[in-house]
């Protein structure tokens, strides 16, 4: 064993390709369905010499391929809040722990869990079947609220594929910037109709974006199983990567995006959202074109010119065209 892995502060190995010595845990947070990480930089007895700009959040209920229920969904949305109002990160990786310790079974998320599915949507409950729901809380739809965090975070999503994508799984896949799966493992499937649901927002109006409207209807419509190639070929996945080397794949689009400009990053990110995101989209992106006007001097003199109570003097700023 070397110095860096008998170190006593590496995080606890939480799925089979996750490197310890790449991440530290991100304290404040008492999660039970989610793990969180922040890439680091180790000496070589293993001490952190420094954060590097990409987080790691991870499901882990691996025995149920993955599943969420609503308190995976709060700790989902805690977490990728928390990587969006973080200003030294540029990159999430959105991936899930395992393998299964029931059976081996690789998942990256299989969507709603079904057990605790109720009429009005998930439902909170103690236990893990549906004789502990919890009655006095509504259900729940809020991977929604999740997908709308993960559409409008001026940083970039990568969805990194490591087994199961299936039913609302596949669309938090559909919804990344970019997703990168596992060439082994990586497996999807849109289940979404054969359980009676349906995501009718993005995991489907955006994949026919991705794929074409005939192949997404083929996707929701018969269900059927897709491995990564195939969704390369289909143009809803960037890469598919030898499973042993996902994660390290993963840091090294982390580290490419890095070298670019935050702010190129985050307008280029909102201008691919704008049309198909309607006004809202125009909102986010004017959100951070206004930004960038602030930081003029002309706006600097707007500002001035009421606090000073005189006119504003624009003589020195142009009507450029
Ligand atoms: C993902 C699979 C294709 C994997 O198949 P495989 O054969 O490898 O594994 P098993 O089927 O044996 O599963 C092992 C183990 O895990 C349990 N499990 C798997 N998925 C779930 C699940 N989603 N919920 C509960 N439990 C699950 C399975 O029962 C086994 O348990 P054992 O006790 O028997 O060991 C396959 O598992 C599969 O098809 N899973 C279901 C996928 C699915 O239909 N997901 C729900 C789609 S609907 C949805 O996600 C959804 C959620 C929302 O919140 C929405 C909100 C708004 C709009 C739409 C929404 C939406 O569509």
């Amino acid at each position: 064993m070397s110095n860096v892995e008998s170190n006593p502060q590496l995080p606890a190995k939480v799925s089979d390709i996750f490197d310890p010595t790449r991440w530290r845990g991100v304290e404040g947070f008492d999660l039970e369905d989610m793990t969180y990480h922040r890439q680091v930089e180790r000496d070589t007895s293993g001490n952190v010499l420094r954060d590097l700009p990409t987080v790691r959040i991870a499901f882990n209920r691996p025995e149920v391929r993955n599943a969420f229920r609503p308190g995976t969904v709060d700790e989902l949305y805690r977490v990728m809040d928390h990587a969006r109002m973080s200003s030294d990160v540029a990159t999430v990786l959105l991936t899930g722990n395992g393998p299964s310790p029931k059976d081996g079974g690789h998942s990256f998320c299989s969507g709603g869990d079904q057990r605790i599915r109720g009429r009005d949507g998930y439902r909170y409950a103690e236990g893990e079947t549906a004789d502990s729901i919890d009655p006095a809380r509504a259900g729940r739809l809020h991977i929604l609220e999740v997908q709308r965090l993960m559409r409008t975070m001026p940083k970039v999503v990568i969805a990194v594929v490591n087994g199961w994508a299936a039913g609302g799984g596949h669309s938090l896949h559909v919804v990344s910037d970019l997703t990168i799966a596992s060439r082994e493992h990586g497996k999807f499937k849109q289940t979404d109709a054969t359980v009676g649901s349906f995501d009718a927002g993005y995991g489907s109006a955006l994949l026919a974006r991705q794929v074409g409207q005939k192949t997404a209807r083929e996707i929701f419509f018969l269900a059927r199983e897709y491995s990564a190639e195939d969704m390369v070929r289909m143009g809803a996945v960037n890469e598919a990567v030898d499973h042993a080397r996902l994660e390290e794949v993963a840091l090294e689009y982390g580290a490419d995006i890095a070298k670019q400009s935050p702010q190129a990053i985050r307008m280029l990110k909102f201008a691919f959202n704008l049309a198909d995101d309607g006004l809202a989209g125009q909102q986010v992106f004017a959100g951070e074109a206004t930004r960038m006007a602030y930081m003029t001097d002309e706006a600097v003199e707007g500002r001035d010119a009421f606090l000073e109570k005189r006119d504003p003097d624009w003589s020195a700023h142009p009507y450029y065209f």
